[in-house]
């Protein structure tokens, strides 16, 4: 039982929801990104997605685009990322870590590598959109050596599938709300929730859901499902819109507080 793994537990016993925060390693400096994390955890975060920039991100939308971009121009690499998980443990926080990542980039330093620098690290989840489950077998059982939760995301149209892909599940099942990319959304996909309790029905491990989740009524209208609820774009667009004061030394605890209030009023 790792981290992540403790921290759902301890949620279910007291009846809650993980809030489960995304944001892009780098954007829009590292120096910047270990202080959100910090932000994010005092807001209340419960566990932590940690995005690894990259210059093809075919499931994002153009707010994480736009995150990767920049943060591809201080030319952040996976194993920059995992130092920055290590710089934020070694300034106290205690939340459990989640590595997304598309598959290139793990290929780029290897697998044997990338799990030894993973678990060396305190990353407790990883999750590789673009890994498809068909193609899983020998990330799963590094994986699985290295103590890390390798979580598979399931979409409303996996169907035959999702028996496949919940037998090889880890740490916790994402459930993508709706078809298409990343990014906030006003509606879900037709059914979303008779979708995700048909996801609970049929795993013991915990399951969010994430996708398009933007603000507190839609945070609250999931929560009641499930068991975490990942939120992303609207996270990364308020960094963005902060970035003016996050740069500028005057006004960063200005721009720190904004971001820690923003994520605040999303915890249920
Ligand atoms: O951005 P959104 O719509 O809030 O969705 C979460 C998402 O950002 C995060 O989990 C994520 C970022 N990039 C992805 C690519 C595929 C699946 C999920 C993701």
């Amino acid at each position: 039982m790792n981290l992540m793994d403790q921290k759902f537990a301890e949620l279910k016993a007291a009846g809650r929801t993980a809030l489960i925060p995304f944001l892009t390693v780098g954007d829009p400096d590292l120096d910047t990104t270990v202080e959100l994390i910090i932000q994010m955890e005092a807001a209340g975060a419960d566990v932590l997605e940690l995005g690894v920039p990259y210059s093809d991100p075919l499931a994002d939308g153009p707010v994480i685009q736009r995150a990767s971009e920049r943060a591809l121009t201080s030319s952040v690499t996976i194993g920059t990322c995992i130092d920055i998980a290590q710089k934020a443990r070694q300034r106290g926080v205690k939340i459990p870590f989640v590595l997304f990542t598309y598959f290139n980039p793990v290929l780029q330093i290897g697998l044997e590598d990338f799990f030894q620098q993973l678990a060396a690290h305190d990353i407790s989840g990883l999750i590789i959109p673009d890994l498809p489950i068909e193609e899983s077998a020998q990330v799963l059982e590094l994986a699985d050596t290295a103590g890390i939760s390798l979580v598979p995301l399931v979409a409303p149209t996996s169907n035959e599938r999702i028996s496949r892909i919940l037998t090889n599940a880890r740490g916790f099942i994402y459930c993508v709300s709706s078809l298409g990319v990343t990014g906030e959304r006003s509606s879900f996909h037709e059914g979303v929730e008779q979708f995700i309790n048909d996801v609970k029905s049929r795993t013991d491990l915990p399951v969010a859901v994430g996708f398009g989740i933007s603000n507190r009524e839609q945070v609250e209208r999931f929560s009641s499902i499930c068991d975490g609820v990942v939120v992303g774009s609207a996270i990364v667009r308020k960094i963005e819109d902060t970035i003016p004061l996050l740069t500028d030394s005057e006004r960063r605890e200005e721009g720190l507080l904004q971001i820690r209030e923003f994520v605040a009023q999303l915890k249920v």
